[in-house]
């Protein structure tokens, strides 16, 4: 038997979903992030933190294709990023929908379905209404789909937006804060569609939060911004006093307690850190 074929871990010569290299993105005179490279791979869930104006959206919107780097490169599945790439799902941060709005949960769904794939004649229709009700019932969302969105509570909402997302099948799925105002139980059911989901399919994801709590089982990198500043690594190696530290700038403490992470600051770090490194339980927010 050939032992080394045994023993040798296989390296992975998986293509990236995402590829950063040397990204830098600037507002006027002001430079969010510089010299940013980051491969994920199909597969890998990565948790994107910072505070507030750290650059978590914008470095959505560059994937998106929606803002443009000053320097450098982004690569969507070995593709330059660009506006309407169907390999891309985007959860946006959670609006409330209008009152006034007659969309039904169902057309938000459909919305997300690249329609010149199935065409518009009845065998396109019906492939692609089997298409949105797959997705409708992988979210759980049957009973209320075929309400007006206003009319729906924030989770009801939100798994809508999920499925809006996933109903393509894309490669990188790109998530902008989509626990906010949820409750514990939402917070659950949402995660684990977005983590089976990237299981199954291997799907990318970057999951912009200020709480990594209710997902740090399922991360296997973080991306951490501050001011310019920024470290990538797996939560031990990143989410540790002398890291958040350095980043900030001032003494900061990670405690874990009871297998959450429990970020403290001093004086005005409290402050900036908000819920960044999660002091803030997610239920005590309002
Ligand atoms: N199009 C733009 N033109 C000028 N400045 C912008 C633009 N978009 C974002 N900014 C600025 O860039 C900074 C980063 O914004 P961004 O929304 O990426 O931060 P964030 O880390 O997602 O913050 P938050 O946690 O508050 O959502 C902010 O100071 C914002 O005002």
């Amino acid at each position: 038997m050939d032992e080394g074929a045994v023993t040798e871990p296989q390296p992975d010569n998986r293509a990236p979903a995402v590829h950063l290299a040397g990204a830098r993105l600037s507002f006027g005179d002001r430079t969010l992030w510089d010299g940013l490279d980051l491969d994920v791979l199909p597969g890998e869930f990565i948790a994107v933190l910072g505070p507030n104006g750290s650059g978590k959206t914008s470095l959505l919107k560059v994937l998106l294709g929606q803002l443009a780097l000053g320097s450098g490169t982004a690569e969507i599945a070995g593709h330059p990023a660009r506006a309407g790439n169907s390999d891309v799902g985007y959860i946006p941060q959670q609006k409330s929908i209008d009152d006034g709005l007659p969309l039904r949960g169902r057309d938000l769904v459909g919305l997300g379905v690249d329609g010149h794939r199935w065409g518009t004649g009845f065998r396109g229709r019906t492939k692609r209404r089997a298409i949105v009700d797959a997705a409708i019932d992988e979210v759980g969302a049957q009973a209320f789909a075929d309400a007006p969105l206003g009319t729906m509570s924030g989770g009801e909402q939100q798994r809508l937006r999920v499925a809006q997302a996933l109903v393509g099948n894309p490669n990188v799925l790109l998530c902008d804060e989509p626990l906010l105002s949820l409750d514990l139980a939402n917070q659950q059911r949402v995660s684990e569609l977005i983590d089976r989901r990237r299981r199954i399919s291997d799907t990318a994801v970057l999951f912009v939060t200020h709480e990594i709590n209710p997902i740090l089982p399922l991360v296997d990198r973080v991306l951490y911004l501050v001011d310019g500043q920024f470290r990538i690594g797996p939560p031990d190696e990143v989410m540790t006093s002398a890291v958040l530290s350095e980043l900030y700038q001032t003494d900061v403490d990670v405690l874990k307690v009871r297998g959450r992470l429990v970020v403290v600051g001093t004086g005005d770090a409290v402050d900036a850190l908000g819920s960044a490194g999660g002091h803030h339980h997610q239920e005590d927010r309002p």
